[in-house]
């Protein structure tokens, strides 16, 4: 079985309180990106134990808790007739980005399993597996746009007309660690609701999104700001910081952006939504 656990932007990111657990609950508009990583899962040979092997981006930790593991780990404990797996991963999307790439693995690997094995489990049961391992993790079980209220990980409709949008999602090599980042945060209510905000023209986003991570990250990471400015100086209609950072993005209504250069040690993906 292989599939492809694709990245996630955020489209505003309001964190609006904290709660008794130390986690945070926020709203901001999860949208797919079609920038995958290679998750494959076979059944292992006879005699053999569950393994993984990694390949490209290396991943910082201890591989035994990679989280394509911990998925699989999670269905066996409730399904011990589950047999061991050989899993593969070739990484491909920055970590530590604000892209929710290793959440994305989880979500696949719970899929694969659920295909290979014919477990059977229907989109509800995966969420409640996946909620589990991460809080953007169940995002990826549906894998579609949606309004992401409490932790981020219930999720609400939401109409979005991203046809035809180019994107450029640059990564300046930055690691940039989730619970560090909400650590910098001071919850308050959003400044302009975002369902509102996202109903408008594209070109209004400027004055009405915004993230608050990149708000309290971007004085110490200038780095941030500059690649922003960089976006829009080649025309983007809407550009921002994804997530916890410190991936930035940036979007086309109409067109593409015009060729630039970044340092070498960047990543930069581009393509349509
Ligand atoms: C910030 C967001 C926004 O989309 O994405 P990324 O930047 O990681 O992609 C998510 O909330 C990240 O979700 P995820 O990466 O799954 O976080 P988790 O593994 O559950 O938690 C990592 C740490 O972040 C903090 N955390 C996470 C989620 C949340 N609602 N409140 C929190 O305070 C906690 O300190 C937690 O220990
Ligand atoms: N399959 C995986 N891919 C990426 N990161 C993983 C994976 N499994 C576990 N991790 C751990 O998760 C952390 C990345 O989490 P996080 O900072 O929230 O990333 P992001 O902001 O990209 O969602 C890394 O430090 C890494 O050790």
């Amino acid at each position: 079985m292989l599939t492809f656990p694709n990245a996630k932007l955020n489209l505003g990111l309001y964190v609006t309180q904290r709660r008794p657990d130390g986690f945070h609950t926020l709203e901001s508009v999860f949208v797919p990106l079609p920038w995958t990583d290679a998750l494959e899962m076979l059944p292992a040979p006879a005699g053999a134990a569950t393994s993984l092997t990694l390949t490209g981006r290396p991943i910082p930790g201890d591989p035994a808790t990679n989280l394509c593991l911990k998925a699989y780990e999670l269905l066996q404990a409730d399904f011990p007739e589950l047999p061991p797996v050989q899993i593969y991963l070739h990484k491909i999307v920055p970590i530590g980005a604000g892209l929710g790439g290793g959440s994305a693995d989880a979500a696949f690997a719970l899929k694969a399993a659920n295909d290979l094995f014919s477990l059977n489990l229907p989109i509800e049961k995966l969420e409640r597996y996946a909620r589990r391992l991460g809080s953007d993790c169940a995002f990826f079980i549906q894998n579609k746009p949606v309004l992401a209220v409490e932790k981020g990980d219930v999720f609400e409709e939401i109409n979005l007309n991203l046809k035809s949008v180019s994107c450029m999602v640059v990564y300046p090599n930055l690691h940039i660690s989730t619970a560090e980042a909400y650590a910098r945060i001071t919850p308050q209510p959003p400044k302009h609701p975002l369902r509102e905000a996202l109903a408008q023209p594209m070109s209004t986003w400027r004055d009405t999104l915004s993230n608050d991570f990149e708000t309290a990250l971007t004085p110490s990471h200038p780095v941030l700001a500059e690649i922003k400015q960089k976006l829009y100086d080649a025309g983007a209609t809407y550009a921002s910081l994804s997530g916890s950072g410190s991936a930035v993005y940036g979007l086309w209504e109409n067109g593409e952006p015009v060729a630039m250069t970044w340092p070498t040690e960047y990543t930069v993906w581009q393509g349509m939504l």
